[in-house]
């Protein structure tokens, strides 16, 4: 029987993933491993990718959406990780055919290749009817990149270690947020390369030895469980800012529009080049899309809530 036929009735199966903004990226000394220990506070936003997963007999990969061109459609997609990854756990070839509708902006600092990831697991688990225990397939994400699990669980996590160790979050309400989409991405690895060489310019050090345990903020934990968008505005930081800003200087003149406009508070999201804004409600929240749209400081800026939900079937056929 080929994997075409081995489908237990289903045709299809599509989950659909957030994007990610940190409100707190507290980054740690550079470790052996080349990574950096983290205090990483994420919140799910609504922006989504979609990934639909069909019997096939060999592994295929489509993209569609506005940034669809630059999606890498080679082993290096991390979706396509991700089914093998999978087939291989369960011992059996990965026959499927995934499509990726992209709407997260991608090399932006909201975790779009992760979101692929976490929904490609989810959908082939799905369309296979293979059970794989959550723990497991927590442990398949944390394996295919640091920000996967967050993408599967949503919601709110302090994420530890490289940002793969959990801890789910509570929220006391919904917050509102712009996203200023850049022209062009930037590397996450470049990134961390430029804060550890600020760093050491600054004269610190960038290593384990040097830098001290990075440690969530309590008044960001309380402002989070409150849903009090002022008090979160007041605790957002993000130690990767300042190296976002240096490889991308623009990007302050996207922060200050945002600001000007009403703002609580703005920051880059992640490793950037994405910027957030928070604010307070929905309508401050089109005023500050529509002056930072008006700016040409931005490719374009998105209105949407967070918390939201993880990765998530929402159609099957
Ligand atoms: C910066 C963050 C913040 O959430 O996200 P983005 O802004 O890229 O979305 C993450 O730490 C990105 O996580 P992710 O994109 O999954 O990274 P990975 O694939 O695990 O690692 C890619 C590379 O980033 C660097 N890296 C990543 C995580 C970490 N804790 N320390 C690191 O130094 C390493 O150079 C690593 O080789
Ligand atoms: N499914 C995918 N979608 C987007 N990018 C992907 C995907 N798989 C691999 N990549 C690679 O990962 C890099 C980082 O992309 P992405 O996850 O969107 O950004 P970030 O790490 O800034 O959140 C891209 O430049 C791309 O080469």
């Amino acid at each position: 029987m080929s994997d075409a036929e081995r489908v237990n009735g289903a045709g299809y199966v599509t989950v659909r993933v957030p994007a990610k903004v940190n409100v707190q990226l507290s980054v740690g000394g550079l470790r052996a491993d080349g990574f950096h220990g983290l205090a990483n506070v994420f919140l799910a936003v609504g922006l989504h990718d979609e990934v639909t997963a069909s019997p096939a007999d060999g592994l295929q990969l489509t993209a569609e959406g506005a940034d669809a061109s630059q999606v890498p459609l080679d082993e290096s997609n991390l979706a396509a990780r991700a089914a093998r990854l999978l087939a291989r756990r369960h011992g059996r070839t990965p026959g499927v055919r995934l499509h990726i509708a992209k709407d997260i902006p991608v090399a932006g600092g909201m975790a779009g290749g992760s979101a692929d990831a976490a929904g490609a697991l989810l959908a082939c688990d799905t369309l296979w009817g293979t059970r794989t225990p959550r723990e497991e397939l927590l442990a398949m994400c944390a394996e295919l990149g640091s920000d996967v699990p967050f993408s599967l669980v949503g919601g709110a996590a302090l994420g530890r270690g490289r940002g793969e160790l959990l801890t789910p979050l509570e929220t006391g309400g919904t917050f509102h947020w712009v996203f200023a989409v850049a022209d062009g991405g930037l590397s996450t690895p470049a990134v961390y390369r430029e804060c550890d060489r600020l760093r050491e310019a600054e004269g610190g050090g960038a290593t384990v030895e040097t830098v001290p345990e990075p440690e969530a903020s309590e008044d960001l934990l309380a402002a989070l469980r409150s849903g009090d968008a002022r008090a979160l505005a007041g605790a957002l930081s993000n130690d990767l800012q300042a190296a976002a800003v240096s490889l991308r200087p623009s990007l302050a003149d996207t922060l200050k529009t945002g600001e000007a406009a009403g703002a609580l508070a703005a920051l880059v999201s992640g490793s950037g080049p994405t910027c957030a804004f928070l604010t307070g409600d929905a309508g401050s929240a089109r005023d500050v899309a529509a002056a930072l749209q008006a700016s040409g400081h931005c490719r374009t800026a998105r209105t949407t809530t967070g918390p939201a939900p993880g990765a998530t079937v929402v159609r099957t056929g």
